[in-house]
């Protein structure tokens, strides 16, 4: 007897049926080597072809309060959009992902935006959390790595600190994540506290939000378990 071939359709709905529910569960999910391998060469090779001048320095806040600050995060980044066939393909999974969330969470997510990363040797980024309380309207963190052959020698790992503790990466709870090619970390904007550590070689990467929309007075969070 032959099994039916699992397909890639099959694939992605367990991968987001898993994400979803480690979010309802815990509020993160991590998922090594996840994002289809087609999809994370595209974007490898896209991202490490822009010319340097697309690439900015990385502030920190929104709009009127956005600065640059060199003891907080060193990486420089570059908006993802459409002009290109990887940022097509990448905004195409995640509006995939967006509207399994909306289905199977109810989150009433509406929209999405993300950069590349570009940390090289001795880039950080000190721990903060993307969003805050009352403040912003990112609800989920997603970060996928672009990096082959990345070794525990390589730095650059992504801390993830439990949101009730004060940060010490002593600490039981604390999430260690190497930004190893096609990973994926998802995790609830406003809960988690995380740090990118100094990177010892080129580190490339995404960072994306997906945000609610602003105008909707009801907060679908509020059905999720209190995390902090
Ligand atoms: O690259 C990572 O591991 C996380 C980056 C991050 O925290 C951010 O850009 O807000
Ligand atoms: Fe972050």
């Amino acid at each position: 007897m032959t099994l039916p071939h699992s397909t890639h359709q099959d694939d992605e709905l367990s991968l987001f049926e898993s994400i979803a529910n480690d979010i309802a569960d815990k509020g993160y999910s991590i998922h090594p080597s996840a994002l289809p391998d087609n999809l994370t060469a595209l974007l490898l090779q896209h991202m490490t072809e822009l010319p340097n001048e697309h690439f900015k320095r990385a502030g920190i806040g929104r709009a009127k309060d956005h600065n640059i600050n060199d003891f907080i995060r060193t990486d420089e980044i570059c908006w993802i959009t459409t002009d290109s066939d990887a940022g097509c393909a990448w905004i195409k999974w995640t509006q995939s992902l967006q509207d399994f969330f909306n289905r199977r969470l109810f989150l009433g997510l509406s929209s999405f935006e993300s950069h590349f990363s570009h940390y090289a040797k001795g880039d950080f980024y000190k721990t903060h959390k993307d969003a805050f309380k009352g403040e912003d309207n990112r609800v989920l963190s997603v970060v996928v790595y672009l990096n082959q052959y990345w070794s525990a020698n390589d730095g650059g790992e992504l801390v993830i600190y439990n949101p009730q503790s004060a940060t010490s990466s002593t600490d039981n709870d604390t999430i260690v994540v190497m930004p190893n090619f096609g990973s994926i970390v998802v995790f609830l904007s406003e809960e988690f506290p995380h740090e990118v550590l100094p990177a010892k070689r080129d580190r490339y990467s995404i960072a994306g939000w997906f945000r609610l929309n602003n105008s909707l007075n009801t907060d679908p969070r509020q059905y999720f378990r209190t995390l902090g």
